[in-house]
């Protein structure tokens, strides 16, 4: 036979759905710490990298030199051709001087005077050779050979600009490939840290369910009879505290001649009989009560009961039920099988106290153990 018995401890829920909040909770700050981390480091990038990179390129804005420097090249170029045509040598002059004077003025340029050595002496060169040619006192090859050293000079310029630009890129490449790498360890970094958290807050988590847990079993453990599995004293003690205000039944059930039972049949049989009665009385009662072993062979049952009425039929019911069961005791004084002395009182919870309720039954049983065992009675309510 097997009894079905009611936990005298609920367990409660709310710890769990409290850790369940905290651990949303944690995971919202994580989500939030780790996107503001990453906040962080695009204002970073956009306030100061960007900023630092365009001030990088407008240093370097004279890259845009090396074109003129091409153009103005070409244009001396051109006023050679004009001087070494076939033309008169009057247009040849006006033409050479046009395209000189255009050379010029892309060549005098403030960057190229700072930054070439040759720039200034070309380009004083140039202003002679222009005075010349307007006063017609030159020869047209000697023109051409005084062009050989601004052509000379500028193409150093657009030579020296060509590498200056290459080596602008490659700097910034790498400047940029620099940030990137930043970038994407600090991102790693937060994620790897944000999982640790995650971890560690896991780890704390499972560590406090299972103390709790523990904690709860233990508890369970406190309150339970070993043997059979039903409730000890501390449990009713516990349940009737919790049921305030309710009309209770406590019935106190004794094994007559227990002690004959066991020297009979020994203790391991007496334990038996012990949980065979637990899952009787607890079938009796229609799973209406909660049962308890107060040690010993002394039962006890709590039920809801309304009235002295109710009270005596569940002390009847649980008589008849035995000699029902009829469990066999070959050492009884009286020839019976197991018999049971069964004491009842009526209560309610919080006006009386359970000493007056427990005394009130026990002196019922007495009165049955006095009259010859195996039967019933109840305190009458006073
Ligand atoms: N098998 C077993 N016996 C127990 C246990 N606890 C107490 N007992 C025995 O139960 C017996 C109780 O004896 P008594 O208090 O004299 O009760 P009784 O023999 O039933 O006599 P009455 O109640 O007067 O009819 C003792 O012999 C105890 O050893 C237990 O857990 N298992």
């Amino acid at each position: 036979m097997t009894s079905k018995i009611k936990p005298s401890v609920q367990p409660s829920m709310r710890p769990r759905v409290i850790a369940r909040q905290h651990r949303y909770l944690t995971w919202l700050s994580l989500s939030l710490m780790s996107f503001l981390g990453l906040m962080v480091l695009i204002v970073y990038e956009s306030r100061w990298v960007y900023p630092e990179i365009q001030a990088y390129f407008s240093q370097t804005g004279s890259l845009t030199g090396q074109q003129l420097a091409t153009r103005s090249r070409v244009y001396l170029q051109q006023a050679q051709t004009e001087l070494l045509s076939d033309q008169p040598e009057l247009e040849a002059f006006d033409a050479a001087l046009v395209n000189i004077e255009l050379a010029y003025g892309l060549f005098d340029v403030h960057v190229y005077r700072r930054q070439y050595e040759c720039a200034e002496p070309s380009l004083m060169d140039m202003d002679r050779l222009m005075a010349r040619l307007q006063q017609r006192e030159i020869a047209p090859v000697v023109a051409v050979s005084e062009l050989f050293m601004p052509i000379e000079c500028l193409t150093h310029i657009e030579m020296s600009q060509l590498d200056r630009r290459g080596m602008a890129i490659n700097d910034f490449s790498e400047s940029t490939r620099q940030h990137n790498q930043v970038l994407t360890y600090s991102s790693l970094l937060i994620f790897v840290m944000g999982l640790v958290f995650w971890w560690l807050h896991e780890r704390q988590l499972r560590r406090t369910d299972y103390a709790t847990q523990e904690t709860f079993e233990w508890m369970q453990r406190a309150m339970r009879d070993p043997l059979t599995g039903i409730g000890n004293r501390s449990a009713l003690h516990q349940d009737v505290l919790a049921k305030k205000h309710q009309s209770l039944g406590l019935i106190l059930v004794d094994i007559d001649f227990f002690k004959q039972y066991n020297d009979a049949y020994g203790h391991p049989q007496g334990d038996t009989l012990l949980r065979q009665l637990a899952t009787l009385i607890g079938q009796t009662f229609n799973d209406e009560a909660q049962l308890y072993r107060l040690g010993g062979d002394e039962f006890a049952a709590l039920l809801l009961c309304p009235d002295t009425a109710t009270l005596k039929n569940y002390c009847q019911q649980l008589i008849k039920g035995l000699h029902e069961a009829n469990f066999a005791h070959p050492a009884h004084p009286d020839n019976k099988g197991v018999t049971l002395s069964v004491g009842g009182s009526r209560f309610v919870a919080g006006e009386h106290t359970f000493a007056y309720a427990y005394e009130a039954a026990d002196k019922a049983l007495y009165r049955v153990k006095a009259a010859g065992r195996d039967g019933w009675q109840v305190t009458e309510d006073e």
